[in-house]
């Protein structure tokens, strides 16, 4: 295993099994009082590890964990009034909580983009046992843009693919990425199946 930490849940090892019947569970934030609380109604889609710099990672952390579920399934239980947006600008409306900082839901509203309807989640807040496990590492060249050496990008690249089994991409996985390209050609008009 890579010295470099990477992720709590990586760096031994991903422990944590998938089961095919999980149903969801609450996402709470890190504050010790008053947490925000939002339920997941739905079992996720394609988890990840994620190198990008917008992703909410846990302290020490250089990949994020994070997985996809419909907009339909997530509700705010708790403490609503302590979740503000990130970024207005970015595609994915990250709402974190004012006071950990904690992102508890990423929800994606644009009719034009193949992600709509779909909320970011990192299902590692949720103490319930079943989430989908990662499947690939996303963004694994933008963790140079936080300051992770580039002289530790083929010993991480290589942690990640060998010891963990996940395939490593610089974007997201080709199956993400031709359903955004599928969407933009539908547009356009010139998709063909
Ligand atoms: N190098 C940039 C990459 C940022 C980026 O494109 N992030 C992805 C990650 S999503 C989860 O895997 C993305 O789709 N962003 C859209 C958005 O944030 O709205 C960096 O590191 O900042």
């Amino acid at each position: 295993m890579s010295k470099i930490s990477l992720h709590p849940r990586l760096d031994n090892g991903y422990r944590y099994e998938e089961d095919s019947n999980f149903s969801g569970g609450t996402l709470k934030c890190l504050c010790e009082n008053n947490p925000v609380e939002v339920a997941v109604e739905a079992q996720t889609m394609h988890n990840h590890a994620c190198g990008c710099s917008k992703c909410w990672k846990p302290e020490g952390a250089i990949f994020s964990l994070v997985a996809v579920v419909g907009s339909e399934n997530v509700k705010v239980l708790k403490n609503e009034d302590k979740l503000q947006i990130v970024d207005e600008s970015t595609l994915i409306q990250r709402h974190e909580c004012k006071d950990c900082g904690v992102h508890l839901f990423g929800r994606v509203e644009n009719k034009d983009h193949a992600f709509n309807g779909l909320d970011f989640v990192h299902t590692e807040l949720s103490d319930k046992k079943g989430w989908s496990a990662p499947k690939f590492a996303a963004f694994v060249s933008s963790i140079i843009e936080t300051g992770t050496p580039a002289s530790k990008m083929s010993e991480i690249r290589n942690t990640l693919h060998d010891d963990l089994g996940l395939p490593t991409y610089d974007v997201l996985s080709p199956e993400l990425m031709d359903l955004i390209s599928i969407q933009v050609a539908k547009l356009k008009g010139t998709y063909r199946d």
